[in-house]
């Protein structure tokens, strides 16, 4: 096992040690996935958005991770009050910015909870995280179309500059940056894409492994791995079978993960700076 592979396997036994409570303000499409998502990893979730009792939840917990699938504006509101509190408590705060770029009213109202609160950890497809600096990329719906992580560096690094947050854009590979620093994560498997809510999901996932490990670049990129080994060891058992099939062993392989579920199933490499202002992989 590499140094790199020893760390992050380090912050997944913390997670499955301490099991931090994770507030997810989320959306009604993945509420029940999301929750059963966390308890498989061994994190514990709750979901919370009255805005009597939101900010009371954020300070408690280990993470709050902001979901803008299903939003409305006093859903967006009782966001930012929750937000503010986990910022006056240390509480990292994660956004998941769903289906920005397909309406105005998604991007305006990520943009929003972006400025209001200190947010640690963006994550989402590269359509909805190019919207965010203002770049034009098709999106329908939730849904970018296919990328690869190499592709989305630049992108990736100028969103963390400008958003002064960490990035982790997903897809085909994953890539995640804190604005310096450029690594790339592979693994997962299409079927992911069949799944409503693994990307949500992996929001809230990455909120547990953030709970856990205060430097973000290095939780981000471990809760990507993790997730993506457990996807890639549940669609070898049922690719044959198909979503459904696939979607309930997703969730029996976060429940197995162990330092040693990332062999053969999920990678991570450094991406180097040129000098000249490109990326190459190391
Ligand atoms: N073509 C693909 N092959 C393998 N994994 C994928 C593919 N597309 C997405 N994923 C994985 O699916 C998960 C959700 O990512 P993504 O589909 O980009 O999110 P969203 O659903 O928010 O658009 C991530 O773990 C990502 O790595
Ligand atoms: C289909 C849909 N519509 C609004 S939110 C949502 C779920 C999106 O989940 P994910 O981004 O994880 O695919
Ligand atoms: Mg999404």
């Amino acid at each position: 096992m590499s140094l790199l592979e020893k760390e992050l396997s380090d912050v997944l036994e913390k997670v499955q040690n301490t099991k931090p409570l994770v507030h997810n303000m989320t959306n009604v499409v993945v509420t029940n996935f999301t929750a059963n998502g966390l308890y498989a990893l061994g994190a514990s979730p709750v979901m919370a958005y009255a805005p009597e009792e939101v900010a009371d939840m954020a300070k408690i917990a280990g993470a709050l991770v902001l979901n803008i699938g299903t939003l409305s504006t006093p859903q967006v509101d009782a966001m930012i009050l929750a937000g503010r509190s986990a910022n006056a408590h240390g509480v990292p705060v994660l956004l998941d910015p769903v289906g920005a770029g397909a309406t105005a009213f998604r991007t305006e109202s990520a943009l929003r909870i972006l400025r209001e609160v200190k947010v640690s950890l963006v994550r989402g497809n590269a359509a909805e995280i190019a919207h965010l600096v203002g770049e034009s990329r098709e999106i329908k719906g939730v849904d970018a179309g296919d990328t690869a992580g190499a592709e989305s560096a630049d992108l990736a690094v100028r969103a963390a500059r400008a958003l002064n947050t960490v990035v982790a854009i997903t897809g085909r590979e994953d890539v995640i940056t804190d604005g310096l620093q450029c690594r790339i994560v592979s693994g997962g498997d299409a079927l992911l894409t069949q799944v409503t809510g693994t990307g949500c999901l992996l929001t809230s996932v990455l909120g547990a492994f953030a709970a856990v490990e205060r430097d973000l670049l290095l939780a981000g990129t471990s809760g990507l791995a993790f997730y993506g080994a457990a996807a890639s060891r549940a669609a070898e058992r049922t690719a044959a079978a198909g979503p459904g099939s696939f979607q309930i062993a997703f969730l029996d392989e976060l429940a197995k993960l162990h330092p040693h579920s990332l062999k053969g199933h999920a990678a991570v490499r450094e991406m180097q700076a040129t000098g000249t202002g490109g990326w190459w992989v190391g």
